[in-house]
């Protein structure tokens, strides 16, 4: 379509423009009816995204070059003709025509044709409604129902610049609630004169916004705008901020700022669509759900000495005294490496300073003697039955990871923990360790005794009842008020089975010291005093009958050491017999002593030593040695004795 004079008329009285910017014909999708009594409805295409992003972009960039010329040079209406041009009429694919005339305003200026207060004359603008680029096209009603739809008009001496950056390309008053998003500019452009603004009388909407655009009132927000052909009239935009699609404001906060910001913004998303179709990403996006948290924090490099190796000794190395634990320094105890926080170093129990006064539970009185007791059994106790080997730390016992938690959660920190209030559960005083011969039972009675701080007193079952019952049970006593009287004290009982004898079927029976040692357990003798623990083991759990077993609070299965605990066992004890097998040697002993004990693996190295020559003359064990003594020394426990450990444990057994 053409620029004819017909277009100076008044805006309200131009005939109905439709126009689909790619063509002059208005589409019939396009075709809209006007509301009774309505205004003059121009449509700009882009709310119909009729204009593709290639003629926005070009559009743009062609009035960027040509209009930016205009700014600086006193403003001259341009004869009427000077807007018709059509490829802006109809955002007509292809290079528009040739600028006609000096650099002419944003063709927008016809909006303000025939409004009043605007300067008549020529009219300008580029069609007026139909005429422009951005008006091409059935673009939703301006925002300025005072401009394009018959409101006041802008100032006409700047009608075209200014009005054109302020009624912006594709801007048109929407009647209804649901304004499209404002146009994009053609908006960078510089202040208008004072006056023309938002604030002046230049606009007035009418008053209750505008009735819902057909089409706009009940439907969900438009799509951000596709680029459209208002964006030609924007001089190079200054790199538009990344905005979101700028909020729907209401008509009223349609200043010229408003208009300018969501200008640049949209006019951005148009060249944005123009050049990779980055438009979409200015438009509103919800936010993007959080990483998936897929991370877990990489386990502990077990590999590390701390984790389960023992810190082997260089062979050679001088035997360093001993008392000292894992950590480097070579134990005389067989250990494994850390477990959880490094203990304080302890000195050797006899010649360790006092022990640390217990906190929490196992807290007790200065121990007094207790009553009833024979002195010199209690003397004989305290001589024979108090431990002095070196401390042991968790690190010192290999393996058993899940078991030394369990006993450290069950048991170390409730006796440590003060109580949580008065008449709070009392922590457990008594635990069964059950398991294969050589296990390692008796090692983490005496890790207990280390992790408490408390004085250590072992006494084996078989060594109670070899005096007889009587003086079994005297000595009995005597431990158990030995223990009361050291405390915090740790009474390790090995071998409890044979305290109790057992019918040849197996099963339990009273034994002669049955009586004493429930009667110790049941707080007699001082036992169940604060500040006494007894630890039981045995290797023959089903020999124990209802009643002791139920005198341990907690039941727990020692198992055999598995093949990372067999090879840390072994390189200790090798190491301490000053031997180094090859990696390759050790990994075939670790598999050829599937089923030993750790107290079994000792023996075999022990073994090995003999066959490597006289103590203090023999050489290096060589794998050779290890292999003759496989010959000799075996594991134990049998298959069978391995299964009836388990059923024990799923039966009476506190699991870890
Ligand atoms: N897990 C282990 N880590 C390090 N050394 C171990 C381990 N298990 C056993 N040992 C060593 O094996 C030997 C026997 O251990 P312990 O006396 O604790 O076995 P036990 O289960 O009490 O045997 P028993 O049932 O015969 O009393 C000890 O020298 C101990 O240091
Ligand atoms: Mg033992």
């Amino acid at each position: 379509m053409h620029w004819t004079p017909e277009h100076a008329q008044p805006l309200n009285q131009w005939p109905e423009q439709h126009l689909d910017v790619s063509s002059t014909t208005p589409s019939p999708a396009h075709k809209l009816e006007l509301p009774p009594g309505g205004r003059q409805r121009c449509h700009y295409a882009w709310a119909h995204d009729d204009i593709s992003a290639l003629t926005a972009s070009n559009l743009l960039k062609r009035y960027a070059e040509k209009y930016s010329g205009v700014l600086d040079s006193p403003y001259e209406r341009p004869t009427l003709g000077g807007y018709g041009d059509a490829a802006f009429l109809n955002g007509a694919k292809g290079d528009p025509e040739p600028w006609p005339g000096p650099e002419t305003p944003y063709p927008l200026a016809s909006l303000h044709e025939g409004l009043p207060g605007t300067k008549s004359g020529g009219g300008g603008g580029s069609g007026g409604l139909g005429g422009s680029p951005v008006l091409a096209g059935n673009l939703p009603e301006p925002l300025y129902a005072g401009n394009a739809c018959g409101g006041p008009s802008a100032a006409p001496e700047y009608a075209a610049g200014y009005g054109a950056g302020y009624l912006a390309p594709g801007y048109c008053a929407q009647t209804g609630a649901a304004l499209p998003p404002p146009p994009p500019a053609a908006l960078l452009q510089p202040p208008p004169p004072p006056g023309y603004g938002p604030s002046g009388s230049l606009y007035n909407y009418p008053a209750g916004g505008y009735a819902a655009q057909p089409g706009y009132g009940a439907l969900p927000p438009p799509p951000a705008p596709p680029p459209a052909p208002y964006l030609t009239s924007g001089l190079a935009a200054p790199t538009p901020l990344p905005t979101p699609a700028p909020p729907r404001p209401s008509p009223a906060s349609y200043g010229f700022q408003g208009v300018a910001e969501a200008g640049v913004s949209l006019k951005r998303k148009a060249t944005d669509e123009g050049a990779e179709g980055r438009y979409r990403k200015y438009a509103f996006e919800p936010a993007k759900a959080p990483a998936a948290d897929g991370t877990s924090y990489p386990a502990a490099d077990n590999g590390e000495c701390r984790g389960n190796g023992f810190r082997v000794k260089p062979p050679g190395a001088a035997e360093e005294a001993s008392g000292k634990y894992a950590g480097g320094v070579p134990l005389k105890v067989l250990g494994s490496p850390v477990y959880g926080p490094q203990l304080e170093p302890f000195e050797k129990f006899s010649e360790r300073a006092p022990a640390p006064a217990p906190r929490g539970g196992f807290a007790v009185p200065s121990g007094e003697p207790p009553k009833g007791v024979d002195q010199g059994a209690l003397e004989l106790a305290t001589s024979k039955m108090v431990d002095c080997g070196p401390p042991v730390q968790w690190a010192d016992v290999a393996g058993q990871g899940a078991l030394k938690a369990a006993l450290e959660e069950e048991l170390v920190w409730p006796l440590l923990r003060p109580p949580t209030y008065p008449g709070s559960p009392r922590p457990p005083r008594t635990v069964l360790l059950f398991g294969p011969r050589g296990a390692g039972k008796a090692l983490l009675g005496r890790c207990l005794a280390t992790q408490l701080g408390a004085t250590l007193l072992r006494l084996r079952g078989g060594t109670l009842v070899a005096p007889g019952a009587a003086e079994g049970a005297r000595l009995l006593q005597a431990a158990f008020a030995a223990a009361r009287c050291r405390p915090p004290a740790v009474l390790l009982i090995s071998e409890l089975d044979a305290l109790l004898s057992v019918r040849d079927d197996g099963t339990a029976a009273a034994g002669a010291l049955q009586a004493p040692l429930l009667a110790c357990l049941d707080g007699g003798c001082g036992a169940g005093a604060d500040g006494v623990l007894v630890v039981g083991t045995t290797s023959r759990p089903a020999a124990l009958d209802e009643a002791t077993r139920r005198r341990f609070a907690l039941r727990f299965y020692v198992t055999l050491p598995d093949g990372p605990a067999r090879g840390q066992i072994l390189q200790r004890a090798l190491a301490q017999q000053g031997c180094a097998l090859s990696e390759r040697e050790l990994a075939a002993l670790v598999q050829g002593t599937q089923g030993f004990s750790g107290g079994e693996l000792g023996q075999l190295c022990q073994q090995a030593a003999a066959g490597a020559g006289l103590p203090g003359l023999q050489r290096p064990i060589s794998y050779k040695d290890m292999e003759a003594a496989l010959a000799k020394v075996g594991p134990r426990a049998s298959p069978k004795d391995l299964d009836s450990f388990v059923e024990w444990d799923k039966m009476y057994g506190f699991g870890h």
